[in-house]
C-alpha cells in the first residue's frame, strides 16, 4: 500500500505506545533494574525473571534519564528532571523499604550523572550550581553513608572541583574511593582525561594534547585504567592508561578491525562493561550500525576473547551482573522494540527479559531497511538506511520522508523507530542518510561538516534527492524534509537552499538562525557548539550567511515546526522567528509548541498529538 489516501489500519498511538526499555543495571543481589516508559515516561521498573510481570518502582509522571544500582546495598540513584528542561535532580532509592530521598533540591541546576563510590557511601556527579556556564564536581554520602558522615541532605554536598567552565563530567571512581577520572569535552571529537584526587585536590591530565576522545572508563585495579578511545586512530578501540608511567596503549584485538587484516575497513567500539574482579570484559563493534558483540578477559593489555551472541540490529549499555557471571544489554532492531538482553558470559545464546509488546501491531507489519550508498557532489558515497512501504512500485511509487538526524556528531542506526513504522504503514518510504559529519563513520568523516564546510553536508541530503528520483518506486514530487534539532537545521536548510525539491517539510526543535541560537543556548554548552559550528565572535557573518533564516525567501513549501518551550539547547525563540518569517510570505506553516516540553517531547499525551498533527499536515501537502 502505497498511496496515503487509503485509511491507515493504525493509529500513531498504538505505535508509541510501544514500549521503550533500556538502560539495565543490576544490584549486588543480582536484581535487574532498567528504564521503561510504560506509563507514559520513562520511569524504574525491575523483573525478577526474563518475561516475568515487571514492577514499576518509580512513581513519577516527569522522566527518568538514568538509573544506577548501588555496588553494595540493595538501593539505586535516579535522575530525573521536570518538563523536559534536563536540568536532572538525583535521587537515592531503598529497594528494601522503597524510601526515596532527594539528593540533590536546586532545579536551576543541571546535576549530571557520575558514578558510586566503592563502599557505596557516596556518589560523585558534576552540576552547574554555582554558575550555569561552569560545571564542577561534587561528592556526597548517600544511603548507608549518611548515617556515617556530613553532606546527605539535599543542598550540601561537598564541592570537590570547581571545572575551568562548561561541560565537564565524572567517568569513574577510583577501587579506593581516593580519585576520580573527569573528563572535559572541548569539542564532541577533543575530550581532556584526568585524575582528580580528593584528598589534595590535586588534578593530573591523563590525555596529551592529540584530538581525541575518552569515554567508558574503568580502573582495572592494577594501576591501569582501561576507555574506549580514537587516540592516534580514526576510530575508536579499547585503550589502557599505565596510571604510574601515564602511558596510552592500545588492546590489540579490541578494535573496529574484526578481520584482523591490517588497512581494512575499522569500525568503532562504541559500547564497553568490565569487571576489575574477573577481568572480564563485553564491547560491541558498530558495523555500519549494527552491533558485532565481543565478550572476553583483559589482562593489561592482553585480550583473550570468549564466545559471543551474534545479536540482529544493536547491543548497547553493557553491564555486568554479580561476579560477571551476566552481562546485560539494550537491545533493539529495525523490527524489534528496545528491550533488555542477557548472556552467560562466554556463551552465545541471549535471555530476553523485558518481551516487548506492540500493541496489536503486527510483528509482520514493521518494515526492516536495506543499508544503501548514494553518490554526492564531491563523488563520495554516503551511507543511509532505505526502507519502501508494503506495495510501492514503478506502477504506484510512494511518498518519501528524507529524515535528517541530529548533532550534527550523531548516527542514524537501525534500532526500533515507531513513528517511522506508523509513516510506513501510511505509505511514505523513509530514507535516513548519515550525511558527512555524522559519527560513527570515523573522525576524518565527522570532520567533513567542520564550520566553513557546513553547508557541503547540505548539498549530501540534496544528492539524497538525486538519488530517489532515479527510484522508479519513489514519487519524486512527494518528496519530504524532515529532522529534528540539528536535523532541523538541515530541513530548513535543504528548504532554503534546494527549494524545489520539496513537497513539504518537518522541523523539530531546528536552529534557524545559528547567530541567535549560539547567544541564547545554555551558556555551559556555548563553547563546544562553537567548536562544531564557528565562533560567535570570529565567524559572526559567516554563521549569519549560513542560516536559513537569512535566506528564507527562498521557501516554496508548506512548514510544520514543533519545538518545547524548556528546551535548554535550542531555544523556541528559533522556532517563533523562522515560522514568523516563512509566514510573512504566503506559505503554509503550522506552528506546535509544547509549554511543557523541552528538547524531547516525553509525554506520550503530548507525542500523540504532535504525530497526529504532522500525518494530518503531510496529508493535506504531500
Ligand atoms: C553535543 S552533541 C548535540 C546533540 C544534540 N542533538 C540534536 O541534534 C543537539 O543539541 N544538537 C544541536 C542542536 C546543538 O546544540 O548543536
Amino acid at each position: 500500500m502505497s498511496d496515503t489516501d487509503t485509511e491507515p489500519a493504525y493509529g500513531v498511538a498504538r505505535y508509541l505506545a510501544v514500549e521503550h526499555v533500556d538502560s539495565p543495571t543490576v544490584t549486588p543481589a543480582g536484581r535487574l533494574l532498567f528504564l521503561a516508559d510504560t506509563s507514559g515516561t520513562p520511569q524504574v521498573w525491575t523483573t525478577s525473571d526474563p518475561g516475568a510481570w515487571p514492577e514499576r518502582l518509580t512513581p513519577h509522571e516527569e522522566r527518568v534519564s538514568t538509573v544506577a544500582a548501588s555496588p553494595t546495598d540493595e538501593a539505586f540513584v535516579f535522575g530525573m528532571d521536570r518538563g523536559s528542561d534536563e536540568r536532572d535532580q538525583l535521587f537515592h532509592y531503598d529497594l528494601d523499604t522503597g524510601a526515596e530521598t532527594a539528593l540533590t533540591a536546586d532545579p536551576e541546576s543541571k546535576h549530571a550523572w557520575g558514578a558510586w563510590g566503592p563502599d557505596g557511601e557516596r556518589i560523585a556527579y558534576t552540576a552547574n550550581r554555582d554558575e550555569d556556564g561552569r560545571f564542577d564536581v561534587y561528592v556526597q554520602r548517600v544511603g548507608a553513608g549518611c548515617e556515617r558522615g556530613e553532606g546527605c541532605d539535599p543542598g550540601h554536598p561537598e564541592r570537590v572541583h570547581e571545572g575551568p567552565g562548561g561541560w565537564l563530567d565524572v567517568e569513574a571512581f577510583g577501587p579506593r574511593g581516593e580519585r576520580l577520572v573527569i573528563s572535559k569535552p572541548h569539542s564532541s571529537y577533543d575530550v581532556e582525561l584526568s585524575l582528580l584526587d580528593l584528598d589534595s585536590g590535586e588534578v593530573t591530565t591523563l590525555s596529551d594534547d592529540a584530538e581525541a576522545t575518552y569515554s567508558h572508563v574503568h580502573f582495572d585495579g592494577d594501576g591501569g585504567l582501561y576507555c574506549i578511545t580514537d587516540h592516534g586512530t580514526d576510530t575508536t578501540h579499547v585503550g589502557r592508561f599505565d596510571l604510574d608511567t601515564g602511558e596510552l596503549e592500545k588492546v590489540a584485538g579490541c578494535d573496529g578491525n574484526r578481520s584482523g587484516e591490517p588497512g581494512t575497513a575499522a569500525w568503532n567500539v562504541d559500547a564497553l562493561a568490565y569487571d576489575a574482579e574477573t577481568g572480564r570484559l563485553a564491547f560491541a563493534v558498530n558495523e555500519g550500525g549494527y552491533s558485532a558483540v565481543r565478550t572476553g578477559t583483559l589482562d593489561g593489555t592482553d585480550f583473550e576473547p570468549t564466545d559471543a551472541p551474534e545479536v540482529d540490529g544493536i547491543a548497547s549499555g553493557f553491564t555486568f551482573g554479580p561476579d560477571a557471571e551476566r552481562v546485560a544489554f539494550t537491545h533493539t532492531a529495525p523490527t524489534e522494540p528496545y528491550g533488555v538482553h542477557s548472556v552467560e558470559y562466554g556463551e552465545t545464546e541471549e535471555t530476553i527479559w523485558t518481551p516487548v509488546g506492540t500493541n496489536g501491531l503486527p510483528e509482520e507489519s514493521f518494515r526492516a531497511p536495506e543499508t544503501v550508498h548514494y553518490e554526492t557532489f564531491d563523488g563520495r558515497e554516503i551511507p543511509a538506511y532505505w526502507t519502501s512501504p508494503e506495495g510501492a512500485s514503478a506502477d504506484d511509487p510512494a511518498p518519501v520522508i528524507v529524515d535528517i538526524h541530529g548533532g550534527p556528531e550523531h548516527q542514524r542506526r537501525p534500532w526500533f523507530y515507531p513513528t517511522k513504522q506508523f509513516f510506513l504503514n501510511r505509505g511514505y518510504a523513509v530514507l535516513e542518510p548519515n550525511v558527512r559529519g555524522s559519527s560513527g563513520y570515523g573522525k576524518a568523516y565527522a570532520h567533513l561538516d567542520d564550520v566553513e564546510r557546513r553547508m557541503d553536508s547540505v548539498a549530501d541530503i540534496a544528492a539524497a534527492v538525486e538519488w530517489l528520483e532515479g527510484r522508479p518506486d519513489v514519487d519524486p514530487d512527494r518528496v519530504v524534509a524532515y529532522g529534528r534539532s540539528y536535523g532541523g537545521f538541515m530541513v530548513l536548510a535543504a528548504i532554503t537552499e534546494y527549494p524545489d525539491l520539496w513537497a513539504a517539510a518537518v522541523d523539530f526543535v531546528g536552529i534557524a538562525d545559528f547567530t541567535t541560537f549560539l547567544e541564547n543556548t545554555g551558556e555551559w554548552r556555548r563553547s563546544h557548539r562553537e567548536a562544531e559550528y564557528g565562533s560567535l565572535v570570529d565567524d559572526y557573518e559567516f554563521l549569519k550567511s549560513i542560516s536559513p533564516l537569512s535566506h528564507v525567501e527562498n521557501v516554496r513549501c508548506p512548514l510544520f515546526v514543533q519545538h518545547g518551550a524548556n528546551d535548554p539547547r535550542v531555544p523556541v525563540g528559533e522556532a517563533e522567528q523562522v515560522v514568523e518569517a516563512v509566514r510573512e510570505r504566503g506559505v503554509p506553516v503550522e506552528k506546535l509548541i509544547f509549554e511543557d516540553e523541552g528538547h524531547h517531547t516525553t509525554s506520550r499525551e503530548n507525542l500523540v498529538e504532535e504525530f497526529e498533527a504532522i500525518a494530518e499536515f503531510l496529508d493535506e501537502h504531500v
